[in-house]
């Protein structure tokens, strides 16, 4: 068997297994007004094969942490703290941040790809399709350029594009081409796991639906693990497998996305998903979240969605909640527990309290 083929059966096999755990991830930025605590205190298990989506209010730090998870970070953002462990497939795990050098070269595009924000404008514009594809291949693999190239036409059409496409320049490809080209290019070596940061977005509604079943199609198919950030929570909906809800820099719940939409636990999630527009029923006023992001550089005492809850009590702006497991919803296929971090939920006397 071939030597990708042997991998992606092992990937499939181990698909349920630990891939990611974030420690107490804390993405800090030096700004001239002070230090941004834009990503402060994640916690998050990624498990293989899994469509993991990222949600919240932009600013609340997703692409800070998924940078972080990538190793992108670059300065005026360092990591504060924490730890982010990998889990290759057969071996121990490795903390990410402490890769270095070639160690970490070789670790990108082979076990982490990216399809960054607005990827469509990260191709070169002066090499033709297979070139891209054959320059990422010879640098981050052992592979001859003949070989390389051999595969862009499968690569092409798992993306549901022709083989021509190959000898097209940028230039020549409309928004959508451009996005499935750098999401064939971030698969060529069969990563463990894709990040993709807003990959439907300024796409058109057809193209969004392509992309969205070629994501889902990369898990069945390969066991990929996928991170989808968005905060466009339709996407959520028809991709993730489970939702982590981003606020003022940490994650405030996460679970089993039927969960997250049927019955969300934090009054935040709630807000996200009132605010959400429903096609058919009766017509309601959509319920939104009131007041102001708070800063960065300077959040909120306690639980820092206190100041915008509409639940909050005393404790709220005294104590900072911890990220508890709380039940699962009945006929959840999700195996990792629900967590929210809100004081509803920790507080016996309080209601809600639904563990
Ligand atoms: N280069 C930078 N210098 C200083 N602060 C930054 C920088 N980049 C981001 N931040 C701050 O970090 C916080 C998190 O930003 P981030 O881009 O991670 O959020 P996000 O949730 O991905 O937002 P969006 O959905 O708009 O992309 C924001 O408050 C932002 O102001």
């Amino acid at each position: 068997m071939a030597k990708n083929a042997l991998k992606t059966v092992e990937k499939k096999t181990a698909v349920g297994s630990p891939l990611l755990d974030i420690e107490d991830l804390k993405v800090y930025y030096n700004t001239i007004s002070g230090v941004a605590q834009a990503v402060d205190g994640v916690n998050l298990q990624i498990k293989r094969g899994e469509i993991l989506g990222i949600a919240g209010e932009s600013g609340c730090g997703k692409s800070t942490l998924t940078t972080a998870l990538l190793r992108l970070t670059k300065p005026p953002a360092y990591v504060a703290a924490g730890r982010i462990l990998f889990y290759p497939l057969n071996q121990q795990p490795i903390n990410l941040l402490e890769v270095d050098g070639p160690d970490l070269r070789a670790f990108r595009w082979r076990n982490l790809a990216y399809l960054p924000q607005g990827s469509m404008s990260a191709l070169n514009p002066v090499l033709r399709v297979k070139d891209q594809f054959s320059d990422v291949m010879l640098e981050h693999s052992e592979m001859s350029k003949r070989d390389a190239l051999a595969m862009v036409p499968d690569l092409l059409k798992q993306v549901g594009l022709e083989a021509y496409v190959a000898n097209m320049y940028p230039h020549e490809l409309s928004g959508g081409m451009k996005q499935r080209v750098t999401l064939a290019m971030a698969i060529a070596l069969e990563p463990d796991l894709l990040v993709a940061d807003e990959p439907t977005t300024a796409l058109d509604v057809h193209v969004q639906r392509v992309i969205i079943q070629m994501l889902a199609g990369l898990r069945d198919k390969m066991g990929m693990t996928v991170i989808i950030v968005t905060h466009d929570m339709a996407v959520h909906a028809e991709l993730a497998d489970r939702v982590a809800v981003m606020y003022a820099g940490g994650v405030v719940e996460v679970g089993d996305v039927r969960q997250i939409f049927k019955a969300p636990k934090h009054p935040y999630t709630r807000g996200l998903i009132g605010s959400i527009p429903r096609i058919g029923g009766e017509r309601i006023r959509l319920g939104g979240i009131g007041g102001n992001t708070p800063s960065p550089r300077n959040w909120p005492t306690g639980c820092r969605f206190h100041p915008r809850c509409p639940q909050a009590m005393p404790i709220c702006s005294q104590e900072t909640p911890a990220f508890l497991p709380v039940a699962n919803e009945a006929g959840s296929k999700v195996e990792l527990q629900p967590l929210v971090a809100c004081h509803l939920y920790s507080h016996p006397e309080a209601e809600g309290t639904s563990r």
